[in-house]
């Protein structure tokens, strides 16, 4: 191999798995087993070499990279008053993207197994933005890491790009940023980009203030067609697993942070976070001013968006804005279809439930519209045997499986869209008299169906500490949220009443019919994220079917 760099070619020549032809060059994986057969753990590298955790490196403490100096236009006010840090470059002048490779790796604990170093020198690596030269024959052992991403200098990378992307004035893009968030108001925050590349993807920016569960609430269907700003400032710290999902892809168009996302500290995280959502095909957009988005979004009502963090760096803000503009909004659109999944029988039950398992089930057929699997466990957990319908069954497919309930599920978009093939079902359901129960999507949809209208909110209410009051009771509950229309209380017909409000705003957060086994409530009783104040409605629902299972069976005495 040809090198450029003396200390590269000392590498190469001496135990550099690149002078091997990869035909007969173990796999990371096959290394990995062979490592574990052999006994080897924590220390030893996969060139054999063992190396101490306390060693230092002798490379000198590296400079900070610095932008081209030269003004650039920036066509619309930066409201961020913070620019986003600029990577501080290696020693050997190559920028690398230190947190690509530990991800390649494995993670920080994989990456400090193979190059036989303690997780403190992955952190030092991490600072400095770069491994040192002794480790690279370790590293090019991972598929995908290859010579180029651990030295800019011998080849066009991502450094060069971003060198020319600074001194090339018609690109807007301030140094050290390559990704935008653009409002429809015209304001651009610049930050970093991660997870998937993408030209701008487009929909209504919302904010959430759940401190927990992103990885939930990124899943949950409800958020097609939004991007999702979280006002917790740390999101992607316990990286993610295969089981936090709410639905198998990932609805919510991307994700809006404020700080950089660091290594995964959780027992429970199988992928970093950035690698996940890379996965699922979504970006994601760090060192943004999310105070400033909420404080937006709260005075000025919902918005348009666009996030763009594009393959080659350059960002067209003012094509992005008219594509913001262009976007029709949330209003009217019907996203249920898009995201409801084909029938399927629902059989597990929420994890670690304390809850005897009760022999006496009920037939329950679930309503599709964007379903959070939470919801189907916490059926079946109460009670349930649950098969699952799309969206756009009609009321003779439901009534076909001869239900003893049918739910109505949570989902994304405009309820009054989704109501036009949806609420004609619902009322033959209700007419057929059998009891039904829905939740947010669900709500909305019971509503119309009972007579009622909804509105788009001002503010939409999205995280997992919204109280809410029964107004029968008076108890209050903690609920988890996700909503961006309502209820209009004034146009339920008088054979509905309000059973829940927000004590946020007053806004509607449940009815139930008078006349007929119906109910329903706007938050999420099965949380994830949240607190599970609320599973006493799922039991509910199961005690309303248990009723009219006994009232059957002694009329037919
Ligand atoms: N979580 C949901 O079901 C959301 C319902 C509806 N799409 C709304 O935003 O109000």
């Amino acid at each position: 191999m040809i090198c450029l760099r003396s200390d590269i070619a000392v590498l190469l020549t001496s135990d550099s798995p690149q002078e091997t032809p990869s035909a007969s060059r173990p796999s990371f994986l096959e290394w990995r087993q062979n490592r574990t057969k052999a006994g080897l753990q924590q220390s030893g590298s996969p060139c054999g070499r063992k190396t101490s955790h306390s060693e230092k490196t002798s490379h000198p403490v590296p400079k900070r990279k610095t932008g081209s100096g030269k003004k650039l236009p920036i066509p619309f006010p930066i409201p961020y008053s913070e620019p986003p840090e600029v990577h501080p470059a290696a020693s050997n002048g190559a920028t690398m993207d230190i947190d690509r490779i530990i991800e390649k790796a494995g993670g920080a604990d994989e990456i400090a197994a193979l190059a036989g170093v303690g997780l403190e020198a992955v952190r030092k690596w991490r600072q400095s933005r770069m491994v040192p030269t002794k480790h690279w024959p370790a590293l090019l052992r991972v598929p995908g890491i290859a010579l180029q991403d651990l030295t800019a200098d011998l080849t066009t990378t991502e450094t060069q790009q971003e060198q020319e992307r600074e001194t090339d004035v018609s690109n807007p893009c301030p140094p050290g940023a390559n990704a935008a968030l653009v409002l429809a108001d015209g304001t651009v925050l610049w930050g970093r980009g991660f997870g998937a590349h993408t030209e701008g993807a487009v929909g209504e920016l919302c904010f959430s203030t759940g401190m927990t569960g992103y990885q939930e609430t990124l899943t949950d269907p409800s958020f097609a067609g939004q991007i999702v700003t979280f006002t917790f400032p740390h999101i992607g710290n316990v990286g993610t697993n295969a089981d936090d999902n709410e639905a198998p892809k990932m609805a919510a168009l991307g994700a809006v942070v404020k700080e950089d996302i660091t290594a995964p500290a959780s027992w429970r995280s199988h992928e970093p976070f950035a690698a996940w959502l890379r996965d699922h095909g979504r970006a994601g957009i760090s060192g943004i001013d999310t105070r400033a988005i909420t404080r937006t979004l709260r005075d000025n009502g919902p918005q348009t968006a666009i996030l763009a963090f594009p393959e080659n760096g350059r960002i067209d803000t003012d094509s992005l804005l008219n594509r913001a503009r262009q976007w029709p909004g949330l209003e009217g659109m019907d996203l249920a279809k898009e995201v409801t999944r084909p029938k399927r029988v629902w059989t597990e039950g929420v994890w670690h439930s304390t809850k005897p398992v009760r022999e006496n089930r009920r037939r329950v057929v679930a309503m599709d519209y964007g379903a959070k699997d939470n919801i189907l466990r916490c059926l079946v957990t109460a009670g349930c045997d649950v098969t699952v319908l799309p969206a756009t069954a009609t009321a003779e497919e439901i009534l076909e499986l001869r239900p003893e309930g049918v739910f109505l599920s949570n989902g994304p978009g405009d309820p009054a869209a989704t109501g036009t093939y949806a609420v004609p079902a619902i009322r033959k359901v209700l007419d057929a008299n059998v009891p039904v129960f829905g939740i947010c999507l669900g709500h909305q949809l019971l509503a119309q169906a009972l007579g009622g209208k909804t509105y788009k909110l001002e503010r939409g209410h999205r995280g997992a500490n919204q109280p809410v009051k029964d107004v029968e009771t008076g108890r209050v509950e903690i609920t988890s949220q996700n909503h961006g229309f309502a209820v209009d209380e004034k146009s339920l017909p008088a054979d509905v009443k309000v059973t829940h409000v927000s004590l946020f705003d007053g806004s509607n957060e449940g009815i139930a019919s008078t006349t007929k086994d119906a109910f329903s409530v706007q938050y999420h009783p099965e949380a994830s994220p949240g607190p599970s104040d609320s599973f006493y409605l799922f039991e509910r629902f199961v005690a309303v079917m248990d009723r009219r299972a006994a009232n059957s069976t002694n009329a037919g005495a």
